[in-house]
């Protein structure tokens, strides 16, 4: 009879529940174990009509059941908003603590993201900030499952945006500790403390788990930075106004950049005779851009402009990687209309990629412009008509993360008086209005800086080159303010170099150096360094093919600079490395990577063993950025003879090294839209690949978050069989269908080659579900312990000296290769192996691990 009842409110089933009470069974009965009421059960499961006659009949709505959770806990939980109305009416308490977490109902349905109960609570009365066990608030609770509305709701209604629970974890590191990105990002936009530390010392950005969120975090950080050092500085200085944003001209060589900037320029009379002048008198006569050409110029009718004139030459991209970003500023990116559709998307999808990898602020969509050039030599209409077209496919593919303007422009470059160019200028001013209308003070000592530089370059401060060392800078400076204090300084010209008014070289190894002129630097010294065959240097003598001698770099620059310094500027740049300081290996001078049957010899050896991994963009809007590459080649270099015991062999795309156990080779994917790693031991020891794998992996990542902010990538697994047939071709999976594989029967083929490997052979194997177990006892095992694990694994002493050589004073380390060694050794089904391990672990007397890999196992 009692189980009916039960089943009866569960089913909403009104005529059961009335016959139980007919026949004078108690409503309010509760269930035997759970302590539930059928109420209870009525509210979880929605069934409004039997929660309706329940309540008429004198139901208890703040019926308790074992773990204290009334009704409208139930009710709040699922989401059920009438049925909660109810309840509060028949006088349910709204802040009723249950047993298990002192959750609220306020926490169950914020936790589920139930919006509309989450609104009825709090005008019902619910405490927004009311605290469960664990000191969490509803905002905690919807931070922890990502729900935004239900975050936005509690936000609206008082919630504590920076509270803190018991382990000190405030809302945002819940919700990036979840990697709820839209969670975050409202959290962020609400003013979240992003410097907010928990008990362990750590921020949001420390928990946080992709590298979308972590993006995200990083870019509020510098966000705040930079506006606290503003307020800093206009505080101690006052400010003036900025009347003059950034134009970024890009586009492929020969498309009209240079021409375009020109025509801009131009108005009245001056443009009459100047065209003819601009004129080329021979067809083919024409001045490339070297590196890239900056200037302030002033725009008719849209004022003064920072023009940035990126030259279309492949080689410059790695220094145009450096100077694209600019929050205060405008891309114009430039094609030719006559060009094919195919060439016009691909170049510009290449200059687009480029200018999202640099923006490593998500909340942040730079403002690009489309121009056609070459107008004069196609029909208006269908050059209105391409360009068109072309406009809507690109601000399809770059929707959210380029601001692309709606408006086309397709220009005979050469002319300046045109309605077209006319209507280019306006749509520029208007551009920089509504970039500037936000912006604030510059402060007064950056403005007088900035006024003086031209004098101190004609004075020759430099010695000839617009390049001073810290304290010549500022001794300069002090000419201005006699007083200025250096750390203030140090910030004001931090802030002309965001501002790319100087560029502020921070060396690692010195005082900073303060390049006055980028134009300099970017034009002059890139320019004829990195494209050699269009600008030939004067006095340049190659000596070798690979590499630039101290002497080369002093004949030809020493007149100019000192070479010391500039070799310091090029590597603090990356673009140049050195392993003694006489030799100089340039990576854009380099050939490129041979395939790589010619870079490793095959080996007959039946023990050898290969893994790859690659890092591939996400979609078809990233790249990498151009300066990833040399970047991630001086980053490594650095590390010999430390950890690179032999000097690595470079090329422009690749590099091939060994750190005295394994070899490593790294390649870029012709297309730069891919890297890849490669790990081989010939002697067959896996963890030694893994571990060379595991470090190159973490450099890679660094260098791309510090190169390619903007740029999303994918891991994937490259086949290891055709790695050790020496192919061409890199063969990858994705990890879904390893990981599948892994599932089912731990093979798989891949759809170009004609066999099937072992997931066991691939590097992906090292993140099987066993991975985590490792660490797990790797962190809670004790000095004195380890050992009498391996030995209880079976391992031998000799390779428990091995690794204990190897992985010398980190313990962690040294347990986690263990068991990943043990782990080969094994090759048992994976469950198999986790009993062992617990035995093991039971046998040294640490049941308390054994007992929460147990656990760990649901
Ligand atoms: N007819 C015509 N010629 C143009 C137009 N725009 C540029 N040109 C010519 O094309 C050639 C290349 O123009 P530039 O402005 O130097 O090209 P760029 O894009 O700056 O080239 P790089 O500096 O190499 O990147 C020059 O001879 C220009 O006179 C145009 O709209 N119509």
């Amino acid at each position: 009879m009692e189980k009916s009842f039960f089943q009866a409110s569960r089913e909403g089933d009104v005529s059961g529940l009335r016959a139980f009470r007919k026949g004078g069974g108690d409503i309010n009965i509760k269930e035997k174990g759970s302590m539930r009421t059928a109420l209870h059960y009525a509210a979880s499961r929605g069934k409004l009509p039997a929660v309706e006659w329940l309540v008429s009949k004198g139901a208890d709505v703040n019926a308790k059941d074992a773990l204290r959770r009334t009704p409208l806990h139930e009710a709040a939980a699922k989401g059920r908003v009438k049925i909660s109305q109810i309840l509060i009416g028949k006088g349910a308490e709204v802040n009723v603590k249950d047993f298990a977490a002192h959750e609220t109902p306020l926490h169950s349905a914020a936790g589920q993201g139930r919006n509309g109960v989450v609104e009825l609570l709090l005008t019902k009365g619910g405490v927004v900030n009311a605290t469960d066990e664990e000191q969490k608030t509803p905002l905690h609770r919807s931070a922890q499952g990502g729900h935004v509305r239900a975050t936005q709701i509690v936000l609206s209604k008082g919630g504590n945006i920076n509270i803190k629970d018991k382990a000190e974890d405030a809302p945002l590191h819940c919700a990036a500790a979840g990697d709820h990105i839209e969670a975050v990002k409202l959290l962020l936009s609400q003013g979240a403390d992003v410097f907010a530390r928990n008990k362990e010392n750590l921020s949001p950005l420390d928990v946080a788990g992709s590298q979308s969120v972590r993006k995200l975090i990083r870019a509020r950080q510098k966000q705040i930075d930079r506006q606290v050092m503003q307020h800093d500085l206009l505080s101690k200085d006052g400010g003036v106004k900025i009347n003059k944003i950034k134009l970024l001209v890009c586009g492929d060589e020969a498309t009209g950049k240079s021409t375009l900037i020109g025509s801009l320029c131009r108005t009245g009379i001056k443009a009459v005779f100047t065209r003819e002048k601009h004129k080329p008198t021979e067809p083919d006569a024409r001045s490339p851009t070297a590196g890239v050409d900056v200037g302030t110029m002033t725009v008719p009718n849209a004022g003064e402009f920072a023009i940035f004139d990126f030259a279309g030459q492949a080689e410059y991209y790695v220094t145009h990687a450096m100077l694209m970003h600019a929050k205060l500023g405008v891309y114009v990116t430039v094609y030719n209309i006559t060009d094919d559709a195919e060439t016009q998307t691909q170049q510009l999808q290449r200059w687009l990629r480029m200018i999202k990898a640099g923006n490593g602020d998500p909340s942040f969509t730079p403002k690009v412009v489309l121009v056609g050039s070459h107008a004069d030599k196609m029909d208006k209409q269908k050059g209105m008509s391409r360009a068109a077209a072309l406009l809507r496919s690109m601000r399809e593919q770059f929707r959210g993360q380029l601001d692309i303007s709606t408006e086309a422009f397709v220009l005979d470059c050469e002319v300046s008086q045109s309605p077209d160019m006319d209507r280019l200028r306006k749509h520029l001013a208007c551009l920089k209005q509504e970039i500037l209308k936000d912006q604030p003070q510059l402060p007064k000592l950056c403005s007088e800086i900035v006024r003086k530089v031209p004098g101190w370059c004609r004075n020759n401060l430099g010695g000839g080159a617009p390049v001073l060392r810290w304290p010549e800078y500022v001794k300069a400076v002090k000419e201005i303010d006699p007083l200025v204090q250096e750390d203030f300084l140090l910030k004001s010209t931090e802030y002309l170099n965001d501002i790319a008014e100087l560029l502020l070289i921070r060396a690692t190894s010195s005082e900073p150096i303060v390049v006055l002129t980028p134009p300099w630097l970017c034009g002059d010294v890139f320019g004829p360094l990195l494209a050699p065959e269009n600008f030939p240097i004067d006095h340049i003598e190659r000596e070798s093919d690979d590499h630039v001698t101290f002497r080369e770099i002093s004949r030809v620059f020493a007149r100019t600079v000192s070479p010391k310094l500039l070799i310091s500027i090029l590597r603090e740049f990356q673009i140049c490395h050195s392993f003694d300081g006489t030799d100089f290996i340039f990576p854009s001078l380099l050939r490129r990577l041979p395939p790589l049957r010619e870079i490793w010899k095959p080996t007959k050896s039946e023990s050898v063993v290969y893994f790859g991994s690659q890092v591939a963009c996400k979609d078809a809007t990233d790249s990498f950025s151009p300066d990833f590459f040399p970047r991630l080649q001086t980053t490594l270099l650095k590390e010999h003879p430390s950890t690179f015991p032999v000097k690595p062999a470079v090329w422009k795309d690749g590099m091939v090294f060994t750190d005295g156990k394994s070899e490593g080779l790294i390649a870029m994917s012709q297309d730069n839209m891919a890297c890849n790693i490669v790990v081989r031991n010939p002697s067959g020891f896996r963890e030694y690949c893994y571990y060379l794998l595991e470090r190159l992996q973490k450099k890679l990542n660094k260098v791309l978050e510090e190169s390619s902010p903007g740029t999303s990538v994918v891991e994937k697994v490259i086949s290891s069989r055709a790695l050790k047939e020496h192919r061409d071709t890199f063969y990858t999976y994705d990890r879904k269908s390893v990981q599948e594989a892994a599932r089912k029967n731990g093979s798989l083929s891949h759809p170009d080659l004609q066999w099937s490997e072992r997931v066991y052979d691939l590097v992906f194997s090292q993140e099987g579900p066993n991975k985590h177990t490792f660490q797990l006892v790797a962190k809670q095992l004790r000095a004195a312990e380890w050992r009498e694990l391996g030995r209880e694994l079976g391992l031998s002493d000799s390779t428990l000296d091995r690794l204990q050589k190897e992985f010398s004073g980190d313990l962690r380390e040294t347990v986690y290769r263990m068991l990943n060694k043990w782990e080969e050794e094994t090759d048992g089904p994976r469950g198999e192996a986790r009993e062992k391990l617990s035995d093991a672990l039971v046998a040294v007397e640490r049941r308390d691990i054994a007992d929460v890999l147990i656990c760990d196992e649901g």
